[in-house]
C-alpha cells in the first residue's frame, strides 16, 4: 500500500481490537507490539507512515472529528450516541456485531409503565428511541452491567447490547425491542478527508478489499 502522507487510527482494546487485527493485517498495517501485553498507546505497524493509537471505545469518535487521529473504528452503537455530524462513516467492516435492544423482565410489558425508568449507558440514543414512539421515559446513566438494574429495582427497562442473548438469560431478563442492527464502522475526520485524500482513499480501498475479498 504506498501512502502520500502520516495516517493515525484510532481503535479500541477489546472485541473490536481482536476483530479489526486481522483485516489491517491484511491491508499491511498489523501492530510492531503485541497489544495484548503492551501498555504503550501510540503503536507503530508493519507500515512505515499508519501508527495506531488505542483509546476507550467511547473515545474514539472524539478523536477523529478533532483531527488527533485521521481514521478510528468504531461501532455504531458508539457512533449513534455520539452524534455522527462531524465525521465521514464510509465503511461497514462487518465485525463486532451485535443488536442494540430494549430490555427488561419478561412481565415488564404487563406493568404499563407510564413513564418507565430505563438504565443504560446509551442515554442520547435511548431518550431518542422513546420520544419517537411518543413514549415518556426516566433515563438513567449507567456505565455498565445494565442487566442488574431491573434485578434490584432501580430500573423497569434497560437499553444495551446482545449478542448471544447469553447475559440477559443468565439474569432472567427477555429482549423487547430492536433499536439497532450494530457492527463496527471505519471513520474518517472530515478534514483528513479532503487534506490527506489520496492516502485515506488508499486505505480505505485496502481495507475494503479485505472486507469483502474479490469485490
Ligand atoms: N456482546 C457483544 N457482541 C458483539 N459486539 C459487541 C458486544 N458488546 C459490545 N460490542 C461492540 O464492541 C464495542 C466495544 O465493546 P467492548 O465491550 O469491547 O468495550 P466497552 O466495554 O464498551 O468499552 P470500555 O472497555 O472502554 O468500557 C461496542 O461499542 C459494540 O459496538
Ligand atoms: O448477548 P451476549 O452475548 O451475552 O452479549 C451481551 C453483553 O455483551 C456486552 O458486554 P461485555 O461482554 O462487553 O461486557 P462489558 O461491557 O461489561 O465489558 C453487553 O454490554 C452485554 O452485557
Amino acid at each position: 500500500m504506498r501512502l502520500q502522507t502520516p495516517l493515525t487510527l484510532a481503535l479500541s482494546k477489546g472485541r473490536i481490537l481482536d476483530q479489526a487485527l486481522p483485516l489491517l493485517a491484511q491491508a499491511g498495517i498489523a501492530p510492531l507490539e503485541d497489544l495484548a501485553t503492551s501498555r504503550k498507546l501510540i503503536i507503530e505497524t508493519a507500515h512505515p507512515l499508519v501508527r495506531l493509537v488505542i483509546i476507550r471505545a467511547a473515545d474514539v469518535p472524539t478523536y477523529v472529528e478533532y483531527g488527533a487521529a485521521d481514521l478510528g473504528v468504531t461501532g455504531k452503537d458508539i457512533l449513534m450516541e455520539h452524534g455522527g455530524s462531524g465525521l465521514y462513516e464510509p465503511l461497514d467492516l462487518g465485525i463486532a456485531r451485535c443488536r442494540l435492544m430494549v430490555a427488561g423482565r419478561p412481565d415488564s410489558h404487563l406493568a404499563g409503565h407510564r413513564r418507565p425508568r430505563v438504565a443504560t449507558k446509551y442515554v442520547h440514543t435511548a431518550e431518542r428511541h422513546f420520544a419517537a414512539k411518543g413514549q415518556q421515559a426516566e433515563v438513567i446513566k449507567l456505565y455498565g452491567s445494565m442487566e442488574l438494574a431491573p434485578l434490584v429495582g432501580l430500573a423497569d427497562l434497560i437499553v444495551d447490547l446482545v449478542e448471544s442473548g447469553n447475559t440477559l438469560k443468565a439474569n432472567g431478563l427477555v429482549p423487547l425491542e430492536l433499536i439497532a442492527e450494530i457492527s463496527s464502522r471505519l471513520i474518517v475526520n472530515k478534514a483528513a478527508w479532503k487534506m490527506k485524500h489520496e492516502s485515506v482513499m488508499t486505505l480505505l480501498a485496502a481495507l475494503r478489499a479485505a472486507v469483502a475479498p474479490g469485490q
